[in-house]
């Protein structure tokens, strides 16, 4: 049970947050999959943010060195793609940038699980994925997803997600009914969202966005921007369930809310709890 300075404590942490996110707009580029360019490039614009989804590899040397941070998705993966999202990595981890590795489907080749293997490596600030694609990744064995939606409850990566947190030096953060952030010892669980967001395709790239552009402006408190950028796209979609007839209208009511978003509803809504 959560004590109500607890939550207060939460709740003006991702007001401020957000307010940041809207003053600041940062940079963020999104190397992420066709299905979601655009509802990713959206989401950041509603909160705030500036999105850039370039990818080119021979892009990344002008471009990335501006931004504030970087987002990878894996969702669409090709062999062309691989060489962009390293270079970017790279350089973001070199410049001190923050960024989010999204293993979108890291199970469904072994092709995809290696790259994703061989990112983690370049040290990602944040690595978000839905349930099972991080306890395929934790594990680093073949598992078996569906497509890109996730088979496992949330709850089931907790062990996951604290080992992978420790292994790689990122916070960790899973997707889900309730969604988990841990860093390996402290473990929190944000309870906003709705059930529906699983229907739209690309929510959960359309978050690992929202986590970047927050690490971009308190990059030193990876685990609360990760909670708070959570907990606000959660926010929206419960907003955005309330006026919507099914997924196609959510898609655009959580897009409005999230750029509505005042604090008395954020104080309200918020609802974050510390599991361990
Ligand atoms: N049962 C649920 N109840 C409440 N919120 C949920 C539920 N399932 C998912 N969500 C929310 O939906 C959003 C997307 O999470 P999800 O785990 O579906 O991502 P994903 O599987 O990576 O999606 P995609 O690959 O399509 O982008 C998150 O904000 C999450 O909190
Ligand atoms: C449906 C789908 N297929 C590859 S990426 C993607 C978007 C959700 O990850
Ligand atoms: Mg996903």
């Amino acid at each position: 049970m959560k004590s109500k300075s607890q939550q207060n404590e939460w709740s003006s942490g991702v007001w401020a947050h957000l307010t940041t996110v809207r003053r600041q707009s940062p940079l963020v580029q999104c190397i992420t999959n066709f299905v979601s360019m655009d509802l990713v490039a959206n989401t950041l614009l509603s909160a705030g943010a500036s999105p850039a989804m370039v990818y080119s590899v021979v892009e990344i040397p002008d471009f990335t060195p501006h931004i504030h941070a970087l987002c990878v998705n894996v969702g669409t993966l090709t062999p062309d793609w691989l060489p962009s999202m390293k270079a970017a990595a790279e350089f973001a981890s070199k410049l001190g940038k923050p960024w989010v590795l999204d293993p979108a489907a890291v199970s469904c080749s072994g092709f995809r699980l290696k790259a994703c293997l061989e990112l983690v490596e370049l040290k990602p600030t944040v690595i978000k994925g839905n349930g099972s694609e991080i306890i395929a990744l934790s594990s680093a064995s073949r598992g078996h997803t569906k497509g890109a939606d996730s088979s496992h409850e949330s709850p089931d990566a907790i062990e996951a997600a604290k080992s992978l947190a420790l292994s790689s030096g990122a916070v960790v953060a899973v997707s889900g009914a309730v969604d988990i952030v841990t860093d390996g010892k402290q473990v929190i669980g944000v309870h906003n969202g709705t059930k529906m967001m699983q229907k739209i395709t690309a929510t959960g790239c359309s978050l690992a966005g929202l986590v970047a552009a927050f690490l971009a402006i308190d990059s030193s408190r990876a685990l609360e921007a990760t909670v708070s950028a959570m907990s606000v796209f959660g926010i929206a979609g419960e907003l955005g369930e309330a006026m919507a007839n099914g997924p196609g209208s959510l898609r655009m009511h959580l897009i409005d809310s999230l750029y509505g978003l005042d604090e008395t509803t954020v104080l309200k809504r918020v609802n974050i709890t510390r599991l361990g």
